[in-house]
């Protein structure tokens, strides 16, 4: 029998080395075929990218957004393509994207295989902890529950006002401390979002320079780096073992291993003080801690590692966004200093300058707000949204889409959709306003997404955004710094999409 097997293997070998060419034609042919036909039956149409690698390498050091734009406009404003060997729908029109998130929520809120999340979120049976990246029961139960809590203690009371405001006092400080020295906003920007998460979750701010939330800063940046490589890795994990990601895990794995011990530290502390009901509850760890012992007994998703998992997330998803989103909003006002004065005339009027900003004075300013939506919208922070799996076969803009399928809300196209954004790439908050100057909600204007997965963060990053940046322009006037007149609007892509590093003066206003 053996003999038989090993003759047959001889005689395969020999029959391969003698047709070489034939051999390579066939398998050739096998992988471009198989490519063809993989694009299912009724499914949107779509570049045809390459044989097992798909488009996914067109997109590498590109900036995603504007590229699946450009695709739209040759294929339509839903198209499919290859991301490595996942097939994707892309949704370049919030028509479409309301239709498949919203609508059909039910079969499209699922998140795909993340090997890189996978690496860091998954418990010890494979199954993903978290928020951002878990699906099911577990995701339903802690969604829902961050999204109370945040609400509790973070969103639309008086006393995350509160702490907002006391984190831009701290801010306000140490801006008049540079005394009109050029600044980089970032790592000031960082600190500031940082800390209402923290005072959100474990009841207390960082002083700046502790050297505990310089490392936690440290290690949010680190986590955020290379995420081309990232995306890689997500649809062919054995690229892994290569070295250079080999190398790029392994400074992301200690970034992951210093986050958790800080985590971990606070929740510690918690556990020691555990509440023993709502009334001893004081923060978003003790909350988490009592649902944990009310349920115990019972087949919970609440479990020590989910908490440090929750919290995890909470802190990467709250911290980058609002930062990114300020920096560009002060970025803009440079570069567009008649806004500026426009939006500091305002709160001149409104506000006036013996006090802080608070969310009661929104509904008074309405050219600030719609310079805050028109920095959100031009921005464009999070250009390919996060992305979403279907868990059922569903039909979408005529077509056949399969279960399993990744689909990408583009929020580069519809936020630049002329239909909903007439002459897009202009910077103009007008666009927000009616006849009478009152602020309009743009339905296509979706920077937190849209449906069951939309960004529970939405109403504490509202609240951020507006006081960090009125009370920044309230008290300074923002220059650029001497022989820079046009800065540049250049960004580059990590985990969002960041303005390109940039100084600036801030002067007291007198
Ligand atoms: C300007 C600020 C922010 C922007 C533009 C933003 C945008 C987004 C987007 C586009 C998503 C993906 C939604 C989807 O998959 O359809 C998301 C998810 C998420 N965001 Fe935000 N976000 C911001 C701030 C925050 C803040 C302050 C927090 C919390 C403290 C937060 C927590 C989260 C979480 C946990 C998710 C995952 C939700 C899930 O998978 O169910 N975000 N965000």
């Amino acid at each position: 029998m053996v003999g038989t097997v090993a003759s047959a293997f001889a005689q395969l070998l020999q029959f391969l080395g003698s047709n070489i060419v034939s051999v390579v034609l066939v398998v050739v042919t096998a992988l471009v075929s198989s490519y063809y036909v993989k694009r299912p039956r009724g499914a949107p149409p779509g570049p045809r990218g390459w044989p097992v690698l798909g488009s996914l390498f067109s997109l590498v050091g590109k900036h995603g957004g504007r590229y699946l734009k450009q695709l739209g406009e040759q294929y339509g404003p839903i198209f499919s393509l290859y991301m490595g060997p996942q097939f994707t729908v892309v949704v370049n029109d919030v028509e479409l994207a309301r239709e498949a998130f919203l609508n059909q929520g039910e079969h499209t809120a699922a998140r795909p295989f993340h090997y890189v999340m996978q690496r860091y979120e998954a418990d010890e049976r494979g199954v993903m902890n978290g928020i951002g990246f878990s699906n099911g029961k577990l995701w339903k139960e802690h969604r829902k529950f961050a999204l109370t809590k945040l609400r509790e203690f973070g969103m639309g009371k008086v006393s995350i006002e509160n702490k907002i405001q006391e984190e831009a006092s701290a801010c306000l400080a140490h801006l008049s401390n540079t005394k009109g020295e050029p600044l980089d906003p970032q790592a000031l920007l960082s600190s500031c979002v940082l800390n209402v998460i923290a005072s959100i979750i474990f009841g207390a701010r960082y002083d700046y320079a502790d050297p505990a939330f310089l490392r936690l800063n440290n290690d949010i940046n680190a986590i955020f780096h290379d995420t081309d490589a990232q995306g890689m890795l997500n649809f062919y994990p054995a690229m892994r073992h290569l070295p250079v990601f080999s190398r790029m895990l392994k400074k992301m794995d200690a970034a992951y291993v210093g986050l958790n011990k800080e985590l971990q530290s606070n929740i510690g502390e918690h556990e020691e003080q555990a509440p023993e009901e709502e009334g001893d509850v004081r923060d978003y760890l003790d909350a988490y801690l009592l649902a944990q012992r009310q349920r115990a007994g019972t087949d919970s998703t609440f479990t020590t590692f989910q908490l440090l998992m929750s919290v995890r997330d909470l802190f990467l998803a709250g911290s980058h966004t609002v930062m990114t989103t300020l920096r560009w909003g002060l970025l803009f006002m440079l570069k567009y200093p008649h806004v500026l004065r426009r939006v500091q005339a305002e709160i001149d009027d409104v506000i006036g300058r013996g006090r802080l900003p608070c969310m009661a004075d929104q509904d008074s300013m309405p050219y600030t707000r719609a310079t805050i939506a028109e920095v959100q919208r031009v921005a464009d922070i999070v250009p390919l949204n996060l992305p979403h799996c279907t868990t059922a076969e569903i039909q979408l803009g005529g077509y056949v889409i399969p279960a399993s399928t990744m689909i990408i809300a583009n929020l580069t196209a519809i936020l630049n959709d002329p239909k909903h954004f007439p002459e897009p790439e202009k910077f103009r908050p007008e666009r927000h306003l009616d006849e009478r100057g009152d602020f309009v909600q743009n339905e296509a204007l979706i920077p937190f997404s849209i449906g069951r997965r939309v960004c529970p963060g939405e109403a504490l990053a509202r609240v951020e955004l507006f006081i960090f940046f009125t009370g920044i322009l309230q008290n300074f006037d923002i220059r650029l710094p001497d022989g820079v007149t046009d800065p540049s609007m250049d960004g580059n892509l990590g985990f969002v999409w960041m303005a390109n590093p940039y100084l600036l003066h801030c002067v007291a206003r007198q």
